[in-house]
């Protein structure tokens, strides 16, 4: 039996991974964590799950839970992932992230903690997300350069970056299958008299309101004609039984990051 502790377990992710853990086989829910002084600390974990008391308390002691799994799932932000990743090394445990809004410079820092354990870093844990991504490439590819290519995101308004980390990475996979640095080309803001839009530029837009779970559209935009992908989340449940799988996963891969196309064998 696998033992995961989840990171978040107060959040939107933390419940349905909660969800999840209890649904899967082989595998158990070990240890729940969330920030000091959250009102949820010492509850128990399974009411943000829906599911009534299941004797697994929300905890505020990092150390202790890490030291009691044998993988954390963690869906929270970038500096509270970077901390647990590096927790997470000194117990030899490994670590699925599902956080957003990394900087570049975080990034790193974040594979210079997993030198030595693995970890799965991936800003989207659903099937059809990661299937786009290997698609886009291709499709950016055959197009080429006659398309102007724009990205759109919508989410709930409760998000608190921008634009998504699954938008960045549709940029960043079309990008490098253009052969332009992502950095460079990226376009998030247009006001004013900003003048016509550059040929290599990728436009990236962003939609936030009330309860979207998750919308992403990239635009291949031609002279006459428009090709447009989109994926639409439904609920939150195929990103939660995403970290499950990757977390099962992660506990007898390699030291270093992988991300969840290597999870799901799509490279
Ligand atoms: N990779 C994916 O598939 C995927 C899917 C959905 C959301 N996300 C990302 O997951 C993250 C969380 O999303 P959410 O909607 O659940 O947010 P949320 O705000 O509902 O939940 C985050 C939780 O983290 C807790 N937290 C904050 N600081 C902490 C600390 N120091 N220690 C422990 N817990 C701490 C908060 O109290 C909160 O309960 C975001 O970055 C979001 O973009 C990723
Ligand atoms: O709800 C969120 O926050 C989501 N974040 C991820 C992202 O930033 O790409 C995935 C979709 C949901």
């Amino acid at each position: 039996m696998i033992k995961i502790a989840v990171c978040g377990a107060a959040g939107r992710m933390g419940g349905r991974i909660i969800a999840a853990i209890k649904e899967t086989e082989g595998v158990e829910l070990s240890g729940a964590l969330d920030r000091p002084g959250h009102p949820m600390v010492g509850q128990d974990a399974g009411y943000n799950a829906g599911l009534g008391a299941i004797g697994v308390p929300i905890s505020d002691d990092l150390n202790a839970v890490v030291a009691g799994c044998d993988v954390l799932i963690d869906f929270t932000t970038p500096k509270v992932s970077l901390k647990n990743l590096e927790v997470c090394a000194l117990h030899k445990k490994s670590i699925v992230i599902g956080s957003t809004g990394f900087t570049p410079e975080e990034r790193a820092l974040a594979a210079e903690l997993a030198r030595e354990i693995p970890a799965v870093i991936a800003p989207n844990m659903s099937v059809g997300v990661n299937v786009c991504f290997k698609v886009l490439a291709d499709v950016a590819k055959i197009l080429g350069e006659d398309f102007d290519v724009e990205i759109v995101e919508a989410h709930h308004k409760m998000k608190k970056d921008s634009p998504s980390g699954t938008a960045v990475r549709m940029g960043e996979v079309v990008a490098n299958a253009l052969g332009r640095d992502y950095n460079k080309v990226a376009n998030f803001h247009r006001e004013g008299i900003c003048g016509e839009r550059t040929h290599e530029e990728i436009g990236m837009q962003t939609i936030r309101g009330g309860d979207i779970v998750g919308e992403h559209t990239v635009y291949f935009i031609g002279m006459g004609e428009r090709v447009e992908l989109t994926h639409r989340a439904h609920t939150r449940d195929m990103f939660s039984r995403g970290s499950v799988r990757a977390a099962k996963w992660v506990v007898t891969a390699k030291p270093g990051v992988w991300d969840m196309q290597d999870v799901l064998g799509l490279k």
